[in-house]
Parts: structure tokens; C-alpha cells; sequence
């Protein structure tokens, strides 16, 4: 047995439930205050707003006597006044306002009442008190002068503390704080003007924005010194060489550059010219960012510094990847669906389209879904979507895709007509149609003729187009990020090159179009540079070489074309053509124009034509013969190569040499090839005389090509005969009154007349028949009609003189290509038909 718990000793629980309810014990503030004194209570302000009323008191007393006492001889007193200074004028004036306001307590400003305390009115008023008054007046001033000097002393320490006040004015509660008072206080005592402030307090005033000003002088000063620490200074020869410079320097350099550049007069070295901080800056950007300074030039002149910046940035970082439904086989939510299945983040690319997808990421790769292989999607970026948006492709018109491989924006256009119409799609590159055969074919197009043609010659095999899209060869300065080395190949020379086959290319299509066609009439021309070169400067051309205008694009964004660009100046209407860049859109860089032509008359003579033309195949051949020659010895740059690339500037033909023309034309003479081609017609070969110097391995490959059947039969009495007459033709005269006008073809007044029966109408069926190369049959009805259309003898077609083809064994096995692929589909009767 153990002892018995003691329960008498409670263990402690803490507060009781009485207590906890209590709150904690509150003090009255007074008994914090100190008891005995009571004076030591009062502040410096309270202490003399107690003084202010003991004066005022005092004053009043001592009016109150002297008026009595002189009440009987004010008059006489009144006289001696006017002789006084004005300040004792004021003095009696005041006097005389307090005798009538005994009873009311008058409240006098500071300032007289310290006046009063003056030596001036003391002999007054101690002239007329009475010795009991003399003690309280002296008592007052004893007071006043005590407070002043206890005013000083409380004004250094306020000087001193600087922020005590403001310490009472944070503490409502504290019984020291004054601020409310005081606030009364001087509402009270009507002290809103400055001139009635106590001494003190004018100069704390004045103490203090003394002191503000101090500050702000101060932070100037520390600014202005942080500035031109900050300020760029070109580095002093020897000091810093260039070896040593980080990426991070330049960088930083490239930022110090910025700032001077962007308030130049302000940042600026003495002595120091823009253009060399411009130098500096480009060769700053071409090292950072790794371009040629040819084309860090270039891109300077487009974009605005701070522009430019985030251009070059963007540039850097590859585009979101975006897919485009194929709206003949499924619909873009239903893909998209069978997609996000797959583990494909995506989301619908913008309202502008209601086909493109953005992919963010996927854990499949997106080239080989089942989707993909099924044609429910083409990869294509969001920019390439936009000229087909622009071209609004109707149903059952007749479409031309000019330079079309690989078939991205063509499948588009045949997706729009919903397989219905006909779509022509060509490139001249016969490794790329490869291409768009496969596309075609995965996507189900079944509109489409594709045809491998050099499209600078497409007027010559077909025209009458309702639309043309003209998505033309670049440089590809606007697709960095797609392809770096741009940033470092491109040159003049090849944007000059570029350019000139643009313009050729243009106009071309401008000629294929027909002008009265009823639902359309346009042209759309992209590239993917942002080169005002290789865009508004070619539309330019374009506007003024046949009877085209620009029209609005039909897209809601994107920057307008420009309409001058440094000292050139392009047609105002440049504007409604558009600028797609990478900062701007998130979309590659990109230039679209849409134009309709408004006639198929051509604004300028034949002659002038003929010289642009030649002008510009000269310049084509000139600069072809140029990069073969340039080839061989790339990186070694000849005088001759450097002068090559300062010649003809812009200007479409270079300047040659003697030598380098006689090579043209000896190049013209030998590889001359001459077309016959009929609007809607195929386009035939016609043979050349066989020349001895031909080498015998071409020979044969003509031969086995199956022109040579062709040629056989007609063409070359035909050649002969025209060569006889003295005909050489360029182009096809289109069957219409005014052919030689609406395609601004030549048509020699010898020329055998064609058969009055070829209308357009009956060139648009042959065309549909002859020129199907690859794709899946036509409609039967379409077939039908091309079965009976007029065939044209190769003796009633006009000569036409072509540009000379430089590569012949290309041409021969490009030919040879596009007979095979005929062979495959059509029947064995018609294989000449889409021959060459
Ligand atoms: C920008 S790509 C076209 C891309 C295409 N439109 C697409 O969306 O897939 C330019 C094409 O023009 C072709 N090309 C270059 N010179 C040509 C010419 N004289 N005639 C026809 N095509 C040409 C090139 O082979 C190249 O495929």
C-alpha cells in the first residue's frame, strides 16, 4: 500500500475563465505623466501659446489705461499723429479698434503684437501706463524675449532633429502630440498667412525647403555623376584590344552604343560623329549575333534601333511549330483531338485561320503520326499560310501556284477550292516537284496539274489565270531562325539576283492572269525576305510596268509595306502590301502584296518591253555566270569579282566587262532554244539545228528522251520556214482581238494567222488536259471536252526565242522526267500531248 495521493495542491491551469475574460489592465495616460510639475507638462508651443495670451492680455490692459487716462486730449493727440510716422498711424488705428471692442477678446496677429513689443511703441506706451502697467509690460517683454530666446533654442533643436515633429504627428494618442492643437490652434489665430508666422517658424520653413533643395541638388549632382560614369567612351587606341573583349563586353557594349545612339546629343563624346558610333554598333551586332556586315547593314536601314534589337533577338529563337489542317480530309478540331490524344499540346494558331494549329510540345514526332501519313496535316509554318489567305481562292477557278515546291501553300490553295477548279502547280527545280508529287498525293489533292517549267516562261505555255500566286525564290533573310547560315551567305549580289528574277518572274505572272476573269484577277507575290529589295522595290516595278494595283491584303495585322525606305520612294499605295517579322507576329519574316490587274492592255510599247526583257534575262544570265565563276574560287575574292559586286547595284543589268559580255553572248548563241507554245497549248520543243559541235552524249540523250520523235515529225521545216521570214516571236499570241496587247505579246504580222476558233475557253480545256502530269484524273465531263478540243499543228504555232538554257543535260532529263510521269498515267495515244 502506498501513501495517499494529496489532491490539496492543485496543479495551476493557467487564467481562470473570470480572468481570460478580463482584458489586460489599462492605464489612464495621465498617471504615465509627471505628477508634481505641473509647467514641465506643457511643450515649447504650448508654453507660448500661453504666452501669446498673457501678451495679449497685458496689451489690452495697457490700451484700456492709456485710453482712459488720454480719452480727453485724443484730438489734440489726433494732430501730433499726422505729423508721426505712418506706423504709429497704424498704431492708433489699432488702439482705437481695441477701445471699441473692449469687452470682445481681439485676436492680434503675432507679428504687431511683437511690434508692440518694439522699441518704438514701448516709449509710447511707456509714456502713457502707469507704473504698475510699466511692471506688466516689462514683465511681458521680460516674457516675450524669453520665449524668443526659448523659441531659438527649441528652433536649433527642431534644426537639429529635423523630423521630431513629424515623429509627434505619427502618435495621435501620445499626449505630446501638439499637431491637433496646433492645427486649431492656427486655424484660430488665422495664421494661413505667412507674414503672421512666429519668427521660428518662418525659419524652420525656410530651414527646411532649404533642406529639400539641398536633397534634390544632392540626388542631381549623384545622377549626373552615375550618368557619365555610364556614358560610352570609344576605347583610346592600345588600351583595350579587341582579343580580349567577352561576348558579355560587347554586349555590354552593344547596350552603351544603344543609349548614346538614342540621345545622341545629350550622350555623346566630344568629337565623336554618329556614323561612328553606327560603325561601331554594326560591327558590335554583327559579331554578337554572328551576321555578315552586309546584312547587319541592311537590317539596320529597316529597323529602328530599339526595333531592331528585339528583331535580332527573335531571330535567335526558332518559331513555334504550326501544322495546317488539311480541310480535305478532316476538320481541324477532329484532328486536333486525334492529336492531344497522342500526347500533342496544340492550340488553334489565331482567328486570322481556321485550319492552323500551334504544337507547343509532343511527345510524338510529328512527321510520322498516323494523322500525318493519312494527310490530315500539313507541317508548314504560320507564315506560309498567310499569302494563300491573301490569294481567297475560289471554288472552280483556274489557280496558278508559279514556284510551288514543295507544294505547301499549292495544297493549301487546292484545299480552299476544295478540289474543285484547277490548280497548276510549277517549280523549276525538278528535285524539288518530287516533292510536291508526294504532298499532293498524301493530302489527296486531285485539282492539281504539276509541271516543271521555268516560270519566267509560263506566259509562253498557258495564261488566263483567275489567280497566280507568285511565291517567289529569295534570299530568305525574313527565316533566320529556320536557317542561320543566311545570316552569314547572303550577299548583294545575291539579292540583286533575286531581284531580277522577281521582276521577271512578276510580270510573268501578271501576264498569265486575265484581268476579265469574274471572280478574280489577282495576283499575290510573297517572299520570305524582309528586303524592301526583293519586295516593295519589285512590286514598284511591277506597278509601273503593267496595269496592276495594290489591293488590301484581307489580314488584320502584320506592319504595312513601306512606301520609302532611305532616299527611295515607292508608290503610296505600298502600304496595303504587309511586313510579317518575328518580333512583331511571332511568325518568320515575310512580305505578301496582293494585286489586282485591272487590264490586259500593257501600259508601255513594245519596244520598251522588249528592252526590259532582254535587260533583265541579260542581267539574269550575267549574274548566273557570275556564281559559276565565283564557285570555284569562293573565300579568294579577284578584283574582278570585288568590281562585279559594286556593278549594278540595283539597277538590273551589271556592268560588264568586254570580255564577260562576249562570253554572254557566245553563251546565248550556243544554248540557244527556241519554244513553240500556243496559250493552252502544251509547249513544244522546237529542234535545234544540229550542230556539229555538239557532243554526242547529248545528242543521245535527246534522242532517248522521245523529243526527238516530235521533232522528227514537222518542227524543224517549221523553224526554217519562220527563220526564212525573218520571224522571231517571244510570245504566243493570246487567242483573243487584242492578243498582242492583253499579254503584251509580240505577234509578227507574217505569222501564220491561228485558228480563228481558239478562244480562251477552248485553251482552258486543252490546257486541262495536255498539261496533267502527275496528279489523279480530272473530272470525265472535263475529259470529254478535252478529247474534242482543237489540237494545234506545230506548223500553225509562231516561233517563240526563249532564254537560253544553261544547263542542257538538265533540261534534257527534266524533260524526260515529265514524259515518265505522263507515261504512268495516261494512255499510250496521248503520251505526245505532255511531252516537250
Ligand atoms: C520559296 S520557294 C516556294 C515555296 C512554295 N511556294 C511552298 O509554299 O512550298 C521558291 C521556289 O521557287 C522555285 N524557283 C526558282 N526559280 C524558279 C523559276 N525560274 N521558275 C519556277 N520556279 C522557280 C524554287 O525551286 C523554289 O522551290
Amino acid at each position: 500500500m502506498g501513501r495517499k495521493a494529496d489532491y490539496s495542491e492543485k496543479e495551476k491551469k493557467g487564467p481562470g475563465r473570470k480572468t481570460r475574460k478580463q482584458g489586460p489592465p489599462t492605464f489612464p495616460k495621465k498617471s504615465f505623466a509627471p505628477m508634481d510639475d505641473e509647467d514641465k507638462r506643457l511643450s515649447h508651443r504650448q508654453k507660448q501659446r500661453v504666452a501669446k495670451r498673457e501678451q495679449k492680455k497685458v496689451v489690452q490692459k495697457a490700451k484700456l489705461k492709456e485710453k482712459r487716462e488720454k480719452q480727453p486730449v485724443q484730438k489734440k493727440q489726433q494732430k501730433y499723429n499726422s505729423e508721426s510716422e505712418p506706423e504709429d498711424e497704424e498704431m492708433s488705428e489699432q488702439e482705437e479698434q481695441v477701445s471699441t471692442d473692449e469687452e470682445v477678446p481681439q485676436l492680434v496677429p503675432i507679428k504687431k503684437q511683437l511690434k508692440a513689443n518694439g522699441v518704438k511703441n514701448k516709449k509710447e506706451i511707456v509714456a502713457a501706463e502707469s507704473e504698475s502697467d510699466e511692471e506688466d509690460i516689462e514683465e511681458m517683454e521680460e516674457e516675450a524675449t524669453d520665449n524668443e530666446d526659448e523659441e531659438e533654442e527649441d528652433d536649433e533643436d527642431e534644426a537639429q532633429v529635423g523630423k521630431l515633429t513629424d515623429l509627434f504627428e505619427g502618435n495621435s494618442d501620445d499626449e505630446f502630440d501638439v499637431s491637433g492643437e496646433e492645427e486649431a490652434d492656427e486655424e484660430d489665430d488665422d495664421e494661413s498667412d505667412d507674414d503672421e508666422n512666429m519668427p521660428i517658424e518662418r525659419a524652420s520653413k525656410k530651414l527646411k525647403s532649404r533642406q529639400a533643395k539641398d536633397a534634390e541638388l544632392a540626388e542631381e549632382e549623384l545622377q549626373m555623376t552615375v550618368d557619365q560614369a555610364d556614358i560610352f567612351r570609344f576605347p583610346v587606341e592600345g588600351e583595350e584590344p579587341e582579343k580580349e573583349l567577352t561576348l558579355q563586353d560587347v554586349q555590354q557594349r552593344i547596350k552603351d552604343v544603344m543609349q548614346v545612339l538614342s540621345d545622341f546629343n545629350k550622350h555623346r563624346e566630344e568629337g565623336r560623329s554618329r556614323a561612328e558610333y553606327t560603325e561601331l554598333l554594326r560591327h558590335d551586332l554583327c559579331l554578337y549575333y554572328s551576321y555578315n556586315e552586309f546584312l547587319m547593314e541592311k537590317l539596320m536601314d529597316i529597323f529602328k534601333l530599339s526595333d531592331l534589337m528585339d528583331y535580332l533577338e527573335a531571330s535567335e529563337v526558332a518559331r513555334p511549330l504550326t501544322i495546317r489542317t488539311n480541310s480535305l480530309k478532316t476538320r481541324r478540331r477532329d484532328l486536333a483531338g486525334a492529336l492531344i490524344n497522342r500526347g500533342v499540346n496544340l492550340d488553334p494558331l489565331g482567328k486570322w485561320t481556321n485550319v492552323g494549329l500551334v504544337v507547343f510540345n509532343s511527345t510524338v514526332p510529328l512527321g510520322a503520326t498516323p494523322e500525318y501519313l493519312a494527310g490530315h496535316y500539313m507541317i508548314q509554318g504560320a507564315s506560309s499560310m498567310l499569302p494563300v489567305v491573301a490569294l481567297a481562292p475560289q471554288e472552280n477557278e483556274r489557280i496558278l501556284d508559279m514556284c510551288s515546291a514543295p507544294g505547301g501553300k499549292g495544297s493549301h490553295i487546292a484545299a480552299v477550292m476544295k478540289n474543285t477548279g484547277t490548280l497548276f502547280a510549277n517549280d523549276a527545280n525538278r528535285d524539288r516537284i518530287k516533292a510536291v508529287v508526294a504532298n499532293f498525293h498524301r493530302l489527296g489533292i486531285v485539282n492539281a496539274v504539276i509541271s516543271c517549267e521555268d516560270a519566267t516562261k509560263f506566259r509562253n505555255i498557258m495564261t488566263g489565270f483567275d489567280r497566280v500566286l507568285l511565291d517567289a525564290p529569295c534570299t530568305g533573310t525574313g527565316v533566320v531562325s529556320k536557317d542561320p547560315s543566311v545570316k552569314t551567305t547572303k550577299s548583294e549580289i545575291d539579292v540583286q539576283r533575286c531581284y531580277n528574277l522577281q521582276r521577271k518572274l512578276l510580270l510573268t505572272a501578271i501576264d498569265c492572269v486575265d484581268a476579265k476573269s469574274k471572280t478574280g484577277g489577282y495576283i499575290v507575290y510573297s517572299t520570305c525576305s524582309i528586303l524592301p529589295e526583293e519586295n516593295e522595290w519589285v512590286i514598284d516595278y511591277a506597278l509601273k510596268k503593267r496595269n496592276v494595283k495594290l489591293v488590301p491584303l484581307g489580314i488584320d495585322f502584320g506592319e504595312p509595306g513601306f512606301t520609302k525606305f532611305r532616299q527611295h520612294r515607292y508608290h503610296p499605295s505600298m502600304n496595303l502590301s504587309k511586313r510579317f517579322y518575328p518580333h512583331t507576329s511571332n511568325m518568320d519574316g515575310f512580305y505578301v502584296a496582293k494585286l489586282k490587274k485591272f487590264s490586259n492592255t500593257i501600259p508601255i510599247t513594245k519596244e520598251q518591253q522588249e528592252a526590259d526583257e532582254k535587260q533583265l534575262d541579260e542581267a539574269i544570265a550575267a549574274e548566273a555566270t557570275a556564281t559559276e565563276e565565283e564557285a570555284p574560287t569562293a573565300g579568294d575574292e579577284t578584283e574582278e569579282t570585288k568590281e562585279r559586286k559594286l556593278l549594278g547595284k540595283r539597277a538590273g543589268k551589271p556592268n560588264l566587262t568586254d570580255v564577260e559580255q562576249d562570253l554572254k553572248k557566245k553563251k546565248l548563241e550556243q544554248s540557244k532554244t527556241k519554244y513553240v507554245a500556243r496559250v493552252f497549248e502544251k509547249p513544244v520543243k522546237v529542234p535545234k539545228k544540229p550542230k556539229p559541235e555538239q557532243p554526242a552524249a547529248t545528242e543521245q540523250k535527246q534522242q532517248e528522251s522521245g523529243q526527238k520523235k516530235m521533232q522528227n515529225d514537222k518542227k524543224p521545216e517549221n523553224t526554217q520556214n519562220y527563220k526564212k521570214q525573218g520571224i522571231v516571236q517571244k510570245r504566243t499570241p493570246k487567242p483573243q482581238n487584242d492578243k498582242k496587247q492583253e499579254n503584251g505579246q509580240q505577234k509578227s504580222k507574217e505569222a501564220p494567222q491561228k485558228p480563228a476558233a481558239k478562244t480562251q475557253e477552248n485553251g482552258k480545256q486543252n490546257t486541262q488536259k495536255k498539261a496533267k502530269v502527275d496528279v489523279a484524273p480530272s473530272k470525265p465531263k472535263a475529259n470529254a471536252k478535252l478529247a474534242k478540243a482543237k489540237r494545234v499543228d506545230v506548223d500553225e504555232v509562231p516561233l517563240l526565242e526563249g532564254k537560253p538554257i544553261k544547263n542542257k543535260s538538265k533540261f534534257n532529263q527534266k524533260s524526260k522526267q515529265v514524259g515518265q510521269l505522263s507515261k504512268s498515267k495516261k494512255p499510250e495515244g496521248k503520251k505526245q500531248k505532255f511531252k516537250k
